[in-house]
């Protein structure tokens, strides 16, 4: 393909990306891989380079933009090769109108940037939307950071975790017999410090609220060094489904039970642990606004109706944690957002309802923010969190 040839398959795939965004369909991975299947003309270098122009246009904005030509110009606006292969070629897209560039897309949503923490200042803006490092959590029910650290001499351990290591982006951890083998998991540091955060140990009743597919729970499992009881709850059935290999691989099955919740009926399913957990983890569903530097699309896809339901979610979850927490217990909520009213006024609202329960200071990485602690991607080199430590009164 001609460079030409390059910038028109991306304002092609960026139309058809703009497209899914508003209708809920494919994510942009999926169309890339879709749109080459039916081009097999293209090499691997065109499809590379067709792929780093999309991302790149939809890094540069954070509304979606009108079409994937608007898209693309964003990027040739500081881009003079990239402008120069708008040349009207066979293949090629149009030659820039005049006008045309005049478009500067702010690279976070216009009615997100009132919402975020003040704390979220040009530069966390800036690196929200960088791209993400490749970090590990060294599994220490099988295997020790340093043994690890001799396997990837490249590697470095991530300041402010216990198990935390950092690879170069694009390191192939996926094939590598080390994961196989249970002794790692990919997962941002930020999830490790939130699951420390969580003081799980032997022996103790843990419920892993909104468990997904398990990436806290493992981590959890690992704190607890594989003894006690260890609830894994969530309400969509495949996502727990995902957990049983990762358990197995991790050797942390035996301790792991699943509990499938029905939206709206959680308090039934979780009865029979009301007042006997010491941990209840809420690693609460949101708009994932702190991980969009591995997902920027999704910022196409969020809005505002979007936030404000989950947002009823999460108090709703809060309502139906709390009274499983044995008295001095502890209760975690956490977000991948750096949202007010996802976190920090979240857990205000809480608190002020039933005063009785203690916020916990954290000692470690991040930033003391309401009653809880933010971690972002420029001053902690994390995703974006935002979690609270309560201890329940006795
Ligand atoms: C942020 S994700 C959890 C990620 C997971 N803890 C991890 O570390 O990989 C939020 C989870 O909440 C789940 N969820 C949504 N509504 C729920 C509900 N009513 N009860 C329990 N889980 C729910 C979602 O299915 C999703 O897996």
């Amino acid at each position: 393909m001609t460079p030409a040839a390059r910038a028109q398959a991306a304002i092609e795939l960026l139309d058809l990306v703009i497209a899914a965004a508003r209708d809920d369909g494919a994510a942009a991975d999926t169309l890339v891989a879709r749109y080459f299947r039916e081009r097999r003309y293209a090499g691997a270098k065109d499809r590379r380079a067709v792929r780093d122009l999309v991302y790149r246009a939809v890094r540069a904005w954070g509304d979606r933009p009108d079409n994937g030509r608007a898209a693309l110009l964003a990027v040739a606006r500081q881009d003079p090769d990239l402008a120069a292969w708008f040349d009207g070629s066979m293949h090629g897209p149009a030659p820039i109108g005049a006008a045309e560039l005049a478009a500067v897309p702010s690279r976070l949503p216009g009615w997100v940037l009132p919402e975020l923490s003040p704390l979220v200042d040009a530069a966390e803006q800036e690196a929200l939307l960088n791209r993400a490092p490749l970090h590990l959590r060294v599994n220490s029910l099988k295997a020790t950071a340093e043994e690890l650290l001799r396997h990837w001499p490249e590697a470095v351990p991530i300041p402010g975790t216990t198990h935390g290591i950092e690879l170069p982006a694009g390191t192939d951890v996926e094939r590598d017999p080390a994961m196989a083998q249970g002794w790692i998991e990919v997962q941002d540091a930020g999830s490790q410090i939130i699951a420390s955060a969580c003081g799980a140990k032997a022996g103790m009743t843990v419920l892993d609220l909104c468990a997904g597919a398990g990436g806290k729970t493992l981590a959890l499992a690992a704190d607890m060094d594989g003894e006690g009881r260890l609830i894994a709850a969530d309400s969509v059935r495949d996502r727990l489904a995902r957990l049983a290999p990762r358990a197995a691989r991790a050797g942390a099955a035996n301790m792991i039970e699943t509990l499938l919740l029905d939206p709206g009926r959680e308090e039934a399913a979780l009865a029979s642990l009301e007042g006997r957990c010491d941990v209840v983890l809420i690693d609460a569903p949101c708009s994932g606004a702190g991980t969009w530097r591995r997902n920027p699309e999704a910022r196409w896809r969020l809005t505002p109706e979007r936030v404000a339901r989950i947002n009823a979610l999460q108090a709703r979850l809060l309502r139906v944690a709390a009274p499983l927490v044995r008295p001095g217990g502890r209760l975690v909520y956490a977000v991948c957002s750096l949202l007010e009213r996802e976190g920090r006024e979240i857990i205000q609202d809480f608190v002020s309802f039933d005063p009785l329960w203690r916020p916990v200071p954290w000692n470690g990485r991040g930033r003391p923010w309401g009653d809880g602690t933010l971690l972002t991607p420029h001053h902690d080199g994390t995703d974006g969190f935002f979690f609270a430590v309560l201890e329940k009164p006795c």
